[in-house]
């Protein structure tokens, strides 16, 4: 059986290599030459698997993106032809939550503000706002939901309209798919007339999809607006951002935020539990057995922490100010976007720390190994 997967997919060596030839690819370059032989294609996001791109892969068994989105896949076009498909829903949302949260913490720190006390909006409440939710209320702060969708799916929890949330939310944080009709589309969202209606100091992050955001409307709403701070994982026109964005922006990435290694691995494994369902054979491989031991695997905590001190233990597992540095560095050099994600193998999830208190305080919201734990430590 041939395999291809994108080079940029770990961990396929250990769960597929059992179970054919594996061929790894430049997902973004991907011919239809490359795929005409193959029984098994392994993407990520770079990649569009469409008619054009498969219009010789007359073996094809199955396709699996090991992402959450969808938007680079012609999910109608699959079924048509018969080939089972498979996403990774859910497999970096923890990623996603804690970037957001640290990219909060790390705002924070360099404004000299405290992130307690703030009102944060999720905008798009699914897997990953939900995470993030999950953190910024083990944290305690109010936040706000708005997702249409879900609420006319009748989801129990509270909602309130994008205009609510852009009035009453400090932070806007967006996480929604890719979607370009429809009643709630999603494609330029943030257009100038959303944008030129946040309230003065918002912090607003995007790491969902580029163009929830008009990219070129933000450059210009940011550059009278100076008080609005900016935190950007995604980009319109990736792997070629707007160079002037990238400079408005506190932080900047390359589309890393659901890229720990724990979200990495999860999203592979999950294809690997769906092509042996199609092949009806016996999944026997472990995911916890893919990951390596994290250097800092037991910390002891002797005393209550201060936001400052949680922001530097979540810099053991991410710390967001090198990536933005590296990224600054080779945005606009030939494949830099690409290579950065490329080599991002460092990050890893809050869960890869366990904890200890020596005397557990009992003080409500204090920074201590209740909400330490709750906060997705072990
Ligand atoms: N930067 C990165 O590395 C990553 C980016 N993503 C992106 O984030 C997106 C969201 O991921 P998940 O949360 O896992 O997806 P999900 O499908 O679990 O949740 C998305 C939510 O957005 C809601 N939604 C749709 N249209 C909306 C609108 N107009 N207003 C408000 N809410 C709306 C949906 O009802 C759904 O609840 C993915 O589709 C993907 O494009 C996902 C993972 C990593
Ligand atoms: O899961 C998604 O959706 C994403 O955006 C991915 O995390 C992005 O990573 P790649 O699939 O492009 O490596």
């Amino acid at each position: 059986m041939k395999i291809i997967a994108d080079e940029n997919m770990p961990y396929v060596d250990a769960l597929f290599g059992d179970l054919g030839e594996i061929e790894y690819v430049n997902g973004r370059t991907l011919t239809p030459e490359q795929v005409r032989d193959a029984d098994v294609l392994l993407v990520r996001s770079v990649t569009k698997v469409n008619a054009a791109l498969l219009t010789n892969a007359d073996k094809l068994k199955f396709v699996g993106s090991a992402t959450i989105g969808t938007d680079h896949v012609a999910v109608d076009y699959l079924a048509q032809q018969g080939i089972p498909f498979t996403n990774a829903p859910g497999c970096n949302a923890t990623a996603v939550g804690e970037y957001a949260f640290i990219a909060m913490l790390e705002l924070a720190h360099r404004f000299g503000e405290s992130l307690q006390g703030k009102v944060v909006g999720i905008v798009g409440a699914g897997n990953t706002g939900t995470a993030a939710a999950n953190c910024l209320e083990a944290y305690g702060l109010k936040v706000l939901l708005c997702d249409p969708v879900k609420a006319e799916q009748g989801d129990s929890r509270e909602f309130v309209s994008l205009d609510t949330l852009i009035a009453q939310a400090d932070i806007i944080s967006l996480h929604v798919p890719i979607t370009k009709d429809g009643e709630h589309k999603t494609w330029y969202l943030f257009d100038e007339a959303r944008l030129n209606q946040l309230k003065p100091n918002t912090w607003l992050l995007n790491c969902c999809r580029g163009e929830v955001i008009d990219n070129r409307a933000l450059i210009k709403f940011k550059q009278q607006r100076d008080d609005v701070k900016l935190v950007l994982d995604v980009w319109e026109g990736e792997p070629n951002p707007m160079p002037e964005l990238v400079a408005l922006a506190e932080f900047a990435t390359p589309h890393i935020a659901g890229y720990s290694l724990e979200g990495k691995a999860r999203g592979t494994f999950i294809l690997y539990q769906k092509l042996c369902a199609v092949l009806s054979i016996d999944a026997t491989k472990s995911l916890t057995s893919l990951l390596p031991p994290f250097q800092f695997n037991q910390i002891s905590l002797h005393t209550d922490l201060s936001e400052a001190q949680l922001l530097s233990l979540s810099r053991l597992v991410y710390d967001l100010r090198d990536d933005d540095r590296k990224f600054r560095g080779c945005f606009n050099t030939a494949s830099g976007f690409d290579l950065m994600r490329k080599q991002h193998t460092y990050r890893r999830e809050y869960s890869a720390i366990s904890l200890t208190q020596m005397q557990l305080a009992e003080q409500r919201g204090a920074i201590n190994q209740t909400m330490l734990t709750a906060l997705g430590f072990n």
